[in-house]
């Protein structure tokens, strides 16, 4: 179904039926992209939490401010490069969706790894964060959950929201959703109650065959997700080694 071509615009990818806003690209890169992805993760990277593994790009955050290093090539190309290049608009072909964040690009990458059965709690991403988040799933499908909120403000218990996140896609959440809603991933090993119905972005997923009476079962799902971090902390201005800057 919807796959990335050359004059797509983002509209084009936007998730009907959710908050505002979110927009989904079934296949944002190649089967050869994925595979060489999943093999450049460096294994003696990686953190071991008690319901998933994460590796954390260029490092970590300290009081929310990030070093000011670049990230390795290996996560710009070809992901932040397509990322830059799809318009928000077709009216506007310059713009793109980190056109106004403080840096002009996602400057940060999470690598979480979920095995069957392992998710995140809800949360939301906080204010370290421009708002606007982009995922790209890799060797598995996965359901994200978006939470509702009661009318005196509280969080319901069940989530409200389904997005399937197919190996190959890239999601980006923004606005409302990113700074009014939590999200998550349950900790089960099996997909379930899937349907057009349920799934916000059904209409928008490369194939269903995947899905038997409403249900897939998960395998290793990795995710890169990207951000532009506000604060940068430029070390050598603040050490005055290479005058300023
Ligand atoms: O792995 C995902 O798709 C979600 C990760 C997430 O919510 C986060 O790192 O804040
Ligand atoms: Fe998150």
């Amino acid at each position: 179904m919807a796959s990335l071509t050359g004059s797509a615009c983002l509209e084009n990818y936007r998730i009907q039926g959710l908050p505002s806003s979110a927009f989904y690209i079934s296949e944002f890169i190649s089967d050869l992209e994925e595979q060489a992805l999943l093999d450049k993760i460096p294994k003696p990277r990686w953190k071991q939490l008690s319901k998933r593994r994460l590796q954390t790009w260029p490092s970590e955050l300290a009081k929310n401010t990030l070093l000011d290093t670049s990230l390795p090539k290996w996560l710009i190309e070809p992901i932040i490069t397509r990322i830059h290049s799809i318009p928000l608009t077709a009216s506007d072909p310059q713009k793109h969706m980190f056109s106004d964040s403080p840096h002009g690009s996602p400057n940060h990458v999470l690598i979480n790894e979920y095995l069957p059965g392992q998710g995140i709690m809800p949360h939301k991403d906080g204010a370290a964060y421009h708002p606007v988040v982009c995922t790209v799933s890799l060797g598995s499908s996965i359901c994200l959950d978006v939470y509702g909120t009661k009318e005196e403000g509280t969080t319901e218990t069940e989530p409200k929201w389904k997005i399937l996140q197919e190996p190959r896609s890239l999601l980006i959440t923004t606005g409302e959703i990113y700074t009014d809603h939590l999200h998550g991933i349950a900790e089960v090993e099996e997909e379930i109650n899937l349907g057009p119905s349920t799934v916000s972005n059904w209409k928008l997923l490369r194939s269903t065959d995947e899905i038997i009476e409403g249900r897939f079962k998960r395998l290793p799902r990795t995710s890169l997700t990207y951000r532009d971090v506000i604060k940068v902390s430029k070390l050598g201005a603040k050490f005055g080694i290479f005058g300023s800057r």
